[in-house]
């Protein structure tokens, strides 16, 4: 069963679309990078996903159940904003959460305080530094054993070494408990080492959804003399000089004579697919 499936999804707040005809599926146990620039709907499809927000046209189903602006007990996003009341402390914080979840684990909640000694429970949340703040809302977000957890920028202002705790705290739940993690970044470096599915956004669209390997060997990045490039497939994207030029080709047919065709590095691959959706009118 897929985690999370949309069919038709569109999504406007009254104006412009923010989500336009938004197709994808995720399969169960994926960690998916969320992918897309500023303002590409990324967080607007993860709220839809949460239930915060209802889908102005379209379905969109987690687990097979269609969400339509209720919260889903199976689901748990941990937002941009990251919802802590500040004049609380850890301690406090953990039992509020316990009381606003019907489910609810304490015990994974005390492993992850456990495990971060920076995480006191008498310390007031407004003095943690930013990445306990994050590791904190990641224990309550777990606390609610969730089997898809949705994250927004949650590696976003973080070192490197709160960067590593957050990861392993994510990577682990994913280990023990199977759980299928949609997280969302402008920042694709910071997704590129945990991720097995990509969906990439831009403009309120979905321009790739797929396994990361498949979409690799989908696609050919060709090299060869500045002119016409001599490809059979889609292309996404050119560069190059006046010598030399560069092309990310969806599907192509075998190399030309004169072109070398190499499997894309995932990073380049979205760079070109970023680049592509920029330059469209
Ligand atoms: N509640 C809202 N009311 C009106 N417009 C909204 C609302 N929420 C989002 N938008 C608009 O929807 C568009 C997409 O925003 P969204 O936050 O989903 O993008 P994003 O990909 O998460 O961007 P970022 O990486 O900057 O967080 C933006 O133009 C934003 O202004």
């Amino acid at each position: 069963m897929s985690a999370l499936s949309t069919s038709g999804l569109g999504k406007h707040f009254g104006g412009p679309w923010v989500i336009r005809n938004c197709e994808v599926r995720i399969p169960e146990g994926k960690v998916v990078g969320l992918v897309g620039s500023n303002g590409a709907g990324k967080s607007t499809l993860l709220s839809l996903t949460a239930g915060l927000t209802a889908p102005s046209v379209g379905t969109l189903r987690v687990f097979g159940a269609e969400v339509r602006g209720r919260i889903h007990p199976d689901a748990a996003l941990l937002a941009q904003h990251r919802p802590l009341y500040s004049d609380f402390t850890v301690g406090e914080m953990v039992r509020a959460a316990a009381k606003m979840n019907e489910r609810w684990s304490a015990e994974r909640v005390e492993q992850v305080l456990d495990a971060h000694p920076g995480l006191d429970r008498d310390a007031r949340v407004g003095s943690l530094s930013r990445g306990m703040r994050t590791l904190l809302a990641l224990a309550l977000a777990l606390g609610r054993q969730p089997k898809l957890l949705l994250l927004d920028e949650v590696l976003s202002d973080l070192d490197v070494l709160a960067r590593d705790d957050v990861l392993k705290l994510v990577m682990s739940d994913v280990a023990e408990r199977g759980t299928t993690v949609l997280m969302a970044s402008h920042v694709f470096s910071d997704l590129r080492d945990v991720c097995d599915h990509l969906v990439l956004m831009h403009a309120g669209r979905v321009l790739l959804d797929g396994d990361v390997e498949q979409l690799l060997d989908q696609h050919r990045e060709l090299l060869g003399p500045a002119g016409e490039v001599p490809a059979a497939g889609a292309v996404i994207h050119t560069s190059g000089t006046a010598r030399q030029q560069r092309a990310l080709v969806r599907a192509p047919g075998p190399a030309a004579e004169g072109w070398a065709a190499q499997r894309p590095a995932l990073d380049a691959l979205v760079a070109d697919y970023l680049r592509a959706g920029r330059n469209e009118p």
